[in-house]
């Protein structure tokens, strides 16, 4: 029996958009079809594998930066070889790429595969609805991605109010130039409108419609990431969270986006707490560490213009347990615990 191409999504969208959401919820409402995934951030610590590890049968991540510059054609052929073994009996795959990559690199170097057991399934662009304007004024360049999707989800429309809902839909939706956008909240999406086979292969062939040019993506050092900086932070001590809530409150000059898990250890708060912020935005989740997973403490902070060095000392100041007679220190971060 000849077996049809696997169909490789790529899932793309500035930092923060929600990619790692809809990926979850993906996983979590399969479908009946087995998902390999391919997670990419920037930054050296790969906060989104951990997001998503535990809930996939296979997968492959890279920490080592952006996935359109890390790897070319083949490089990529490698890591999805990993993926469609037979033995691994995966439907589709799913392609997170880093908030700054461009995704007509990805949609390219997927084309230009020689591996005969893929196929293009689809580039779905996420959109934050919350910061899209101040994204917009930032990096017009944007606009563009939301022409070569297959689908847009803008994203975060629980943050905005119905009047901004609507502006925005029809904004992205002239941007989108007649391809299809739907308001979702944490990437909650029907799988089926990604993982259905009709829709694959219409996706395919509007993606055979792309001339070269219009996937030759800007040269590697006019992405956007040549003008963003991150910096990882890990440490095994714990977390004082008044200290931790007022590096919050008053972020360095040029952060966009924080993400990561702390660990304040504070008798009745030794839970994994996974911190993120996307501009002024700012969640923590409560979990439970894994059995085998260390307490400790990873973050990365992603931005433009940022003094490596000063952030990696305020957060090493961070460092410490309150005074036992400070029964309220965790008061300010149970402000901002969500799920
Ligand atoms: N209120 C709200 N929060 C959301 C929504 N989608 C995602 N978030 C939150 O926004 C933050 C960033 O979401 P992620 O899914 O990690 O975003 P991402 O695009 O994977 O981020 P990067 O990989 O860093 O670019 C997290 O705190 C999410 O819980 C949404 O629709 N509404």
């Amino acid at each position: 029996m000849v077996r049809q191409p696997i169909p490789v999504i790529i899932v793309a969208g500035f930092l923060g958009s929600g990619k790692t959401s809809l990926l979850n919820h993906l996983l979590r409402n399969p479908q009946g079809a087995r998902i390999g995934v391919v997670v990419n951030d920037f930054g050296q610590i790969n906060i989104d594998a951990l997001s998503v590890a535990g809930q996939v049968d296979s997968s492959v991540s890279l920490s080592n930066g952006c996935l359109c510059c890390a790897v070319d054609a083949s490089g990529l052929d490698d890591l999805l070889a990993k993926l469609t073994r037979p033995s691994s009996d995966i439907d589709v795959i799913v392609i997170e790429c880093s908030g700054l990559a461009d995704p007509r690199t990805m949609v390219r170097m997927l084309l230009g595969s020689t591996n005969p057991r893929l196929g293009y399934g689809g580039l779905v662009e996420v959109v934050d609805a919350a910061e899209f304007d101040r994204t917009r004024q930032r990096h017009p360049e944007l606009d563009q991605h939301l022409r070569f999707a297959d689908l847009v989800l803008l994203n975060k429309t629980d943050r905005v109010s119905d009047g901004d809902r609507d502006r925005l839909l029809e904004l992205v939706r002239e941007l989108a130039d007649g391809g299809p956008v739907l308001p979702t909240a944490h990437g909650r999406l029907d799988p089926a409108l990604l993982f259905d086979r009709e829709s694959v292969r219409q996706r395919r062939e509007s993606a055979r419609q792309l001339t070269f040019d219009d996937l030759v993506g800007d040269d590697c050092h006019e992405h956007l990431h040549a003008g963003y900086q991150s910096v990882e932070f890990t440490a095994d001590e714990p977390v004082h969270p008044r200290a931790l809530m007022r590096f919050l409150d008053a972020r360095p000059a040029g952060v966009y986006r924080m993400k990561g898990q702390v660990h304040f250890g504070v008798p009745g708060h030794e839970q994994k707490f996974t911190l993120h912020t996307v501009g002024d935005f700012l969640r923590f989740q409560r979990s439970r560490w894994a059995r085998s997973e260390p307490r400790r403490t990873q973050l990365v902070v992603i931005g433009s213009g940022l003094d490596r060095d000063r952030i990696r000392e305020d957060l090493h100041a961070c460092l410490g347990r309150p005074d036992a007679a400070d029964e309220h220190s965790m008061l300010d971060v149970l402000k901002f615990i969500r799920g």
